[in-house]
């Protein structure tokens, strides 16, 4: 038997002038998830979204938050090509979304209205969903439903609110998507079914490695799941991020009142809350040498008292722009 070197050394020997790459950095470059630039979405005149301009990485559960209104199921809909932009471009992952096949096999979205016929059974919805989808995974689809102990048998209409949003989950996920796009999945579900859900979502992206975007205002489910933040607020991105450093990045300072307009020139206040005696900030980049009175407790921020505090104050933003416009 050949030893591995031996192969080796008989691959290399027919091929000549090999490049020597001892002392290269290689730098692999995958293209972000979805990447938008200034991106904007009027309809009839009103602007829904305006000015977006972020970049999400791949292989991210993204938290897709913000007040009612603010432009969460407008961005899922340009990023599925179902709407198109009224200014300004959006990419996912690489490619400008539209009818094609690629991004139609690539995406999947799950609206707040599933798309189930209340009339079919199961068996029925997978049978029109493999008819309509090329890359469709039938054995993973009913392997998950048997996991979910939902029959094949059992009729749309009839199903509770957890299994209808699991039998949709399941249409979505045997696709095969590299991106799932989730609108708001887990309204009018109970605490045990959303919590069911979100195993269900976190079990796809440890199997498939694919990226999650999620829109939904129960904040404490996607603390556990989500490891990237996006706020919308006014049709606009304020927050775009990856959670433990937006975390690291953020703290909550108590004291008295009288130390507030002092501290408020010296650092960067995102929201304070003031009472008659005390003040509470919600601060960015806060350097120790800058708290320097004994009289502030400082405190870590959690992620919803972080989303609380930039939606109350609409004016500030942290997140890296995308460096070029691309068509
Ligand atoms: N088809 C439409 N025609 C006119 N205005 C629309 C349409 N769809 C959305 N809008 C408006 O665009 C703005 C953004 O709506 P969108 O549904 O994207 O917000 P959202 O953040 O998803 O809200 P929610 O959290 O309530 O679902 C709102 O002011 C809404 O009234």
């Amino acid at each position: 038997m050949k030893s591995p070197t031996t192969i080796g050394t008989a691959r290399l020997s027919s091929v000549t002038a090999l490049p020597d790459l001892r002392n290269c950095e290689l730098e692999i470059t995958v293209c972000p998830a979805i990447e938008t630039f200034q991106l904007g979405r009027r309809y009839r005149g009103r602007a829904a979204l305006h000015d977006c301009s972020m970049s999400i990485p791949q292989g991210r559960v993204v938290a897709l938050v913000g007040p009612n209104g603010s432009g969460k199921t407008t961005l899922l809909q340009l990023a599925v090509g179902l709407l198109a932009p009224s200014t300004g471009t959006i990419r996912v992952l690489g490619r400008t979304p539209g009818p094609d096949l690629t991004t139609l096999s690539n995406v999947a979205f799950l609206p707040q209205e599933k798309p189930l016929y209340a009339g079919f059974t199961v068996k029925e919805m997978l049978k029109l969903g493999q008819r309509l989808n090329p890359s469709w995974d039938d054995e993973a689809a009913r392997r998950r439903l048997a996991g979910l102990n939902i029959a094949l048998s059992w009729r749309i209409g009839k199903l509770s609110g957890g299994q209808h949003t699991q039998v949709a989950l399941t249409l979505a996920l045997a696709k095969r998507p590299k991106l799932l796009l989730l609108d708001e999945p887990l309204a009018d579900l109970d605490p045990l079914a959303r919590h069911e859900v979100m195993a269900s979502v976190m079990t796809a992206v440890a199997e498939d490695q694919l990226t999650v975007v999620l829109s939904s205002h129960v904040m404490p489910d996607l603390k556990e799941t989500c490891d990237w933040l996006v706020v919308l607020n006014n049709g606009r991105v304020q927050v775009s991020g990856d959670i433990t450093d937006l975390l690291e990045d953020h703290q909550v300072l108590t004291g008295p009142l009288e130390l507030a307009d002092h501290l408020n020139s010296r650092i960067e206040v995102v929201d304070e809350i003031r009472t008659d005696r005390q003040v509470t900030m919600l601060v960015r980049h806060a350097q120790p040498r800058c708290i320097l009175d004994p009289r502030w407790e400082t405190r870590p921020v959690g992620l919803e008292q972080l989303v609380l505090g930039y939606m109350r104050a609409p004016g500030q933003s942290t997140f890296q722009h995308p460096v070029a416009a691309r068509s």
